[in-house]
C-alpha cells in the first residue's frame, strides 16, 4: 500500500506496545528488539519529524491481570504505571546511547528520575529535536496506554497517533486467534466501537473520534515498519473520521 495523501506529517506520536517489546521472551524487553525500533525512529526523526512515544507496560506488569490475581485494582494500575516507566528508561537510554537526544516526561511525580510532565515543556522539547517519551501513561488508574497516546497526542497537537502492535492493523476479529480474520485498509471510529473491534480500548478510541485524531495501526516487527508507515509505505490499518 502507498497512499501519498497521508503525507507530509510534521509531528506524531507512536504508540509503542509493552509487549512488543519482549520478542520472544515472556517477559521484560529484548535487547534486540528495542534497538530496532530505536534505529527505526531515529531515522524518522532525523528526517525532521517531531516524534513523540508513548510506552505500555504490559511486557512488566498489567493492572486488570494482577487484579483478576486478587490485588487492589488501583494500586496494581499504578504499579502498571510504573512498569511503563522502566521501559521508557530503557528506551531513553538507547537513544542516548546513539546520540539520539531524548527526554522521558512522567505522568507520575518522580523527579529524580524523570521531568514531569508540563505540556508547553514537551512542545518545547519536540520543537527543540528532542524525541519525547510519555512515561506513567495518563497517571490515573483504570486507564490504559493506548488512551494515554491519544491524549497525549491531542496535547502536543499531532498529526496522528501510530499505534505500533503485534498485529498488521485492524481486523474483522482479533487475527491472533481467528485465522479467518480479514484486515481493514480504513475504518471510521464508529466502525471500530460498533463492531467491537478490541485492537484499542473504546476510551481511546471514542476520544480519538470526539477530536478527530487519526490513528494508524500498524506492526511493529515488520522491518523499519515505522519509516515505512510514515513513508505511505507497507500495511496498515487507518482509522478516520469519514471513509472516502
Ligand atoms: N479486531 C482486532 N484487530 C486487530 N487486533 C486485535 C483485534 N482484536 C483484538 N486484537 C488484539 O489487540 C492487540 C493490540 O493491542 P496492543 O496494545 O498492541 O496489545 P496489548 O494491549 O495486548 O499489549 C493485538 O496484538 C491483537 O492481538
Ligand atoms: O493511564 C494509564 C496507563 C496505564 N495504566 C496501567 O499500566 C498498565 C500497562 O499499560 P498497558 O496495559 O496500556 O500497556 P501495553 O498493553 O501497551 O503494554 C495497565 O495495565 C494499567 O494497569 C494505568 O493504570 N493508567
Amino acid at each position: 500500500m502507498s497512499d501519498p495523501s497521508m503525507l507530509p506529517y510534521n509531528r506524531v506520536l507512536l504508540k509503542l506496545s509493552g509487549e512488543g517489546l519482549m520478542g520472544e521472551q515472556s517477559y521484560g524487553i529484548d535487547s534486540h528488539v528495542l534497538g530496532n525500533i530505536v534505529d527505526d525512529i531515529a531515522d524518522v526523526a532525523a528526517s525532521g519529524v517531531q516524534v513523540c512515544l508513548v510506552v505500555g507496560g504490559g511486557n512488566i506488569f498489567r493492572g486488570l491481570t494482577a487484579a483478576g490475581k486478587g490485588m487492589d485494582r488501583v494500586q496494581g494500575d499504578y504499579a502498571g504505571m510504573l512498569a511503563t516507566v522502566i521501559n521508557a528508561l530503557m528506551l531513553q537510554d538507547a537513544f542516548l546511547q546513539r546520540a539520539v537526544p531524548a527526554c522521558v516526561v512522567s505522568a507520575l511525580s518522580m523527579p529524580t528520575v524523570a521531568e514531569p510532565y508540563v505540556q508547553k515543556k514537551a512542545i518545547e522539547h519536540l520543537e527543540n529535536g528532542r524525541i519525547v517519551i510519555f512515561a506513567a501513561g495518563t497517571g490515573n488508574p483504570f486507564f490504559t496506554t493506548d488512551t494515554a497516546a491519544t491524549l497525549r497526542a491531542k496535547e502536543m497537537d499531532c498529526d496522528v497517533m501510530l499505534k505500533a502492535t503485534q498485529v498488521d492493523g485492524v481486523y474483522s476479529a482479533d487475527p491472533r486467534k481467528d485465522p479467518a480474520a480479514t484486515r481493514y485498509d480504513e475504518l471510521t471510529y464508529g466502525e471500530v466501537l460498533s463492531k467491537g473491534l478490541n485492537v484499542m480500548d473504546a476510551t481511546a478510541v471514542s476520544l480519538a473520534m470526539e477530536n478527530s485524531l487519526p490513528i494508524i495501526v500498524f506492526n511493529m516487527h515488520k522491518e523499519q515498519a515505522f519509516s515505512r508507515v510514515m513513508a505511505g509505505q507497507g500495511v496498515f490499518t487507518r482509522i478516520v473520521p469519514n471513509v472516502q
